[in-house]
């Protein structure tokens, strides 16, 4: 019999693919509280059921959506810290293990807020693309230090996530200019910083994030204005230092185009690829809660931290 997942564990698994949760930071902090709820209301009657239980849960969770390697890292981080012989304290390590994994997620991004901070001058003016906490770190410990910054957003089509950016700056107190995202080269002579997020890092320095960073980094290359990468080290991806890629996410052709609306024009094939690789030679820094990083040399750190393990628990049997 297949194992009981929690109610609560298929509802952020559909949040997360609906987007309803979305951005790599809250996608783990969400499945991480899920597999916290999991845990606790198991009424798993032996150990083998309860491992089977959070295995499947973390599968759920896992197979939502494919690139931010901050949903794996989270649930591979709970589930080496699920221990013991008991029910119950396989339950509490679990439920300790998530608020290890939430506690670190906040403690980090304002950690790195703090490393950010330090590349902006009052004054500056920054530009952003999609929406990433990471960067709004940056921002705000920035501002808390009587930093004064204005902002091009571009809105990131096809689901507008600048419009979350915009509003989160303008509670920071930051006067935005919100852009079509193709309107990105002509502002970018009067910016200071490009500042994006991302949702994985590879072993090469390669920087995963929403279509589109690749074209603005590359645009910003270009113009000389420096392109940096605010991400935790949970943005690393082990996988990727055994030859692994990252799996880019393709979306539905709805968040295009209507059915109606691609009729109207010929019936063309529309792809809706969520993510793009901005190569190493584009990111000027990767700011993390360790401090900031050349690019080239982000697979030191990642050895430091990952070391041989980059084995997937919840891929074992569930049985
Ligand atoms: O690309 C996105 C979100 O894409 P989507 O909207 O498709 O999830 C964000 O830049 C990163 O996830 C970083 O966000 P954060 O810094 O908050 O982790």
């Amino acid at each position: 019999m297949e194992p009981h997942v929690n109610p609560e564990v298929r509802r952020v698994a559909d949040d997360i693919g609906s987007m309803e949760i979305r951005g790599a930071a809250k996608i783990a902090d969400a499945a991480a509280a899920a597999l916290a709820t999991q845990a606790k209301e198991s009424d798993a009657s032996t150990p083998e059921a309860f491992r089977s239980e959070i295995r499947v849960a973390a599968r759920t969770l896992h197979d939502t959506r494919p690139t931010a390697v901050s949903l794996p890292n989270a649930l591979r981080y709970v589930l080496h810290g699920m221990e013991g012989t008991t029910v119950e304290q396989l339950r509490e390590s679990t439920v300790a293990a998530v608020e290890r994994f939430r506690e670190r997620l906040e403690r980090s991004q304002a950690d790195l807020g703090a490393v950010g901070a330090n590349r902006l001058k009052d004054g500056d003016r920054i530009m952003t693309h999609c929406h990433s906490t990471a960067v709004l770190a940056c921002v705000e410990a920035a501002v808390a230090q009587g930093k004064e910054l204005t902002a091009v957003v571009k809105e990131t089509r096809p689901r507008n996530q600048g419009h979350i950016t915009a509003e989160r700056l303008h509670e920071l107190g930051v006067p935005v200019t919100l852009v079509v995202d193709s309107a990105a080269r002509r502002y970018l002579n009067g910016v200071d910083h490009v500042m994006v997020g991302a949702d994985s890092i590879a072993a090469d320095g390669s920087v995963i994030n929403k279509i589109g960073t690749s074209g603005l980094a590359v645009n910003a290359r270009d113009r000389g204005t420096p392109v940096v990468v605010a991400a935790q080290t949970f943005k690393l991806h082990p996988g990727t230092l055994t030859g692994h890629s990252v799996d880019i996410e393709m979306r539905e052709e709805s968040e295009i185009v209507s059915a109606e609306e691609r009729a109207a024009i010929g019936d063309p094939t529309v792809e809706n690829p969520a993510f793009d690789v901005t190569p190493p030679r584009y990111v000027d820094a990767i700011v993390t809660e360790r401090g900031q990083f050349p690019p080239e040399s982000i697979v030191m750190l990642m050895r430091e931290l990952f070391g041989e393990n980059t084995t997937e628990p919840w891929l074992q049997s569930v049985t």
